[in-house]
């Protein structure tokens, strides 16, 4: 999988003649950034690099940053923990609180953002369903069982709270190896965006009750993180206890200082999560500077913001404060690079003028315009494309493996279904899981 890259990318076109171009926006998805706003510090922090955290505001960093990567970002991940969800003396799902983050969302969505929903939950309702002594600490099988009474419960909360709304939930449950593995990384990953398409909101969990110790992600700050890179998120919030970072835990040490922004994950801020980060960390602030570190390099922003009373995400854009976490890049960056720098192509597929000419102006590459296709690569492999003089055109994600990709070579996508046997996607390579190479680069290859 993708271990550090996220994001989307630029697209490139069919071929001519038998093959249409494709051209526009990438998959219904708008421009996700707006013009730079002049930049806004607290007392003792960096001036971020960010065009969104720039404005006159001085002492108001949180609060004007806040509002600015909310209300530009075109796709949004929330993660709810298990305390902030579930009433602990009854088990359940605390009601009112649910619908009125539903409410949060209602709104988000109507300016035309999407939204997911990374939900913990499961284990803390499902415990008290099964004959389980609550005062201990439950082994994994018993919680994986605690957990797969409890998801039920859990889908349907979410289902009956958006379903006021008229709004479709869908449960999507993860495993690390989902994130991990390309070819599932890309299964989840198309269905996420296909859910998000039809205007459902995906309600994401680990799938507990499979995952094992050694695999398992075990925090769903993580599970949000991996998320939220995996399907080019603009935003990442995971709502806490706790406001945000601090020094060190204020829970203890009544002199620790708010931290308003982090633009790097220095020595000096890993250690105010009290130690560094591994990837077997667990809970506290460790696990969510370790999702800050997915995020920031997948070109997502991060915040860790108060969940705890009503409409967590409305006063957050109303200027409530919390810590954010300001990626070097944009997702599309991120994800570019993570495609022409770090995946070695597997194959390559030439296509013929038409093509070429669509890949150039944007568009998804089609099976009708391609000539030939070299390597033996499964789905979801990198492949180089060339031009019919060789010339070295784009570098992008196979959305079939070589031997598919040879039967629909020059075909019309309508005619997938009859070669394949099933209705794959149209394009062979999306224009959002390619990067066009520049004049210089074909020149300098
Ligand atoms: N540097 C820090 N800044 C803020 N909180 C910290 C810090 N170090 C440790 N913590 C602790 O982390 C807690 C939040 O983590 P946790 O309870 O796991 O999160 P969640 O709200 O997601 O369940 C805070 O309540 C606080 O006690
Ligand atoms: N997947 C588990 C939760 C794991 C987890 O990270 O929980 P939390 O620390 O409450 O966000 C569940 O649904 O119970």
């Amino acid at each position: 999988m993708p271990a550090s890259g996220a994001g989307l990318l630029l697209g490139v076109g069919a071929g001519a003649g038998r093959g249409a171009a494709r051209p526009g926006p990438s998959r219904g998805r708008g421009p996700r950034r707006a013009p730079a706003r002049p930049g806004c510090l607290g007392a003792g922090v960096r001036r971020p690099r960010r065009r969104w955290c720039r404005g006159p505001h001085m002492d108001t960093l949180t609060s004007v940053c806040a509002s600015d990567i909310l209300e530009r970002a075109r796709r949004v991940v929330l993660k709810i923990g298990s305390a902030l969800l579930v009433e602990a003396s009854s088990g359940m799902p605390r009601r009112p609180w649910l619908e009125a983050l539903v409410d949060d969302i209602v709104d988000l969505r109507r300016g035309g953002r999407e939204v997911l929903i990374v939900s913990s939950g499961a284990v803390a309702v499902g415990r008290r369903s099964l004959p389980l002594d609550l005062t201990g600490r439950p082994r994994l099988q018993e919680k994986q069982a605690a957990a797969a009474v409890g998801q039920v419960r859990l889908a349907h909360a979410y289902q009956e709270v958006l379903g006021r709304h008229g709004i479709t939930a869908a449960q999507v449950l993860l495993t690390l190896d989902d994130s991990e593995n390309r070819r599932r990384y890309l299964n989840a990953r198309n269905t996420i965006d296909t859910l998000l398409r039809l205007g459902a909101v995906p309600v994401i969990n680990e799938n507990d009750t499979v995952a094992t110790q050694e695999i398992r992600f075990g925090d769903n700050d993580r599970l949000a993180a991996r998320v939220a890179q995996m399907t080019s998120a603009d935003a990442l919030i995971l709502f806490s206890d706790i406001d945000g970072l601090y020094t060190a835990d204020p829970n203890k040490d009544p002199g620790a200082r708010f931290i308003p922004t982090v633009e790097a994950l220095t020595p000096e801020i890993l250690a105010m999560g009290g130690g560094a980060v591994t990837a077997h960390g667990t809970g506290g602030m460790v696990t969510k500077l370790a999702a800050a570190a997915i995020c920031m390099e997948a070109g997502c922003a991060m915040a860790i913001a108060p969940g705890k009373g009503t409409n967590p995400v409305k006063r957050l854009r109303e200027g409530g404060r919390c810590t954010w976490f300001l990626p070097s890049h944009e997702p599309h960056a991120a994800r570019k690079s993570w495609i022409s720098g770090s995946l070695r192509a597997e194959g390559v597929v030439t296509v013929d003028e038409g093509a070429a000419r669509a890949l150039a102006q944007g568009g998804s590459l089609l099976p009708a315009g391609v000539r030939a296709i070299e390597g033996d690569f499964q789905r979801g492999a990198a492949v180089r494309v060339v031009g019919p003089d060789g010339r070295r055109l784009a570098k992008g994600l196979v959305s079939y493996p070589a031997e598919e990709a040879r039967l629909l070579m020059g075909h019309k996508s309508g005619e997938i279904e009859a070669l394949l046997g099933y209705r794959g996607r149209d394009e062979l390579i999306h224009r959002d899981d390619m990067v066009v190479d520049t004049t210089e680069e074909r020149t300098a290859s």
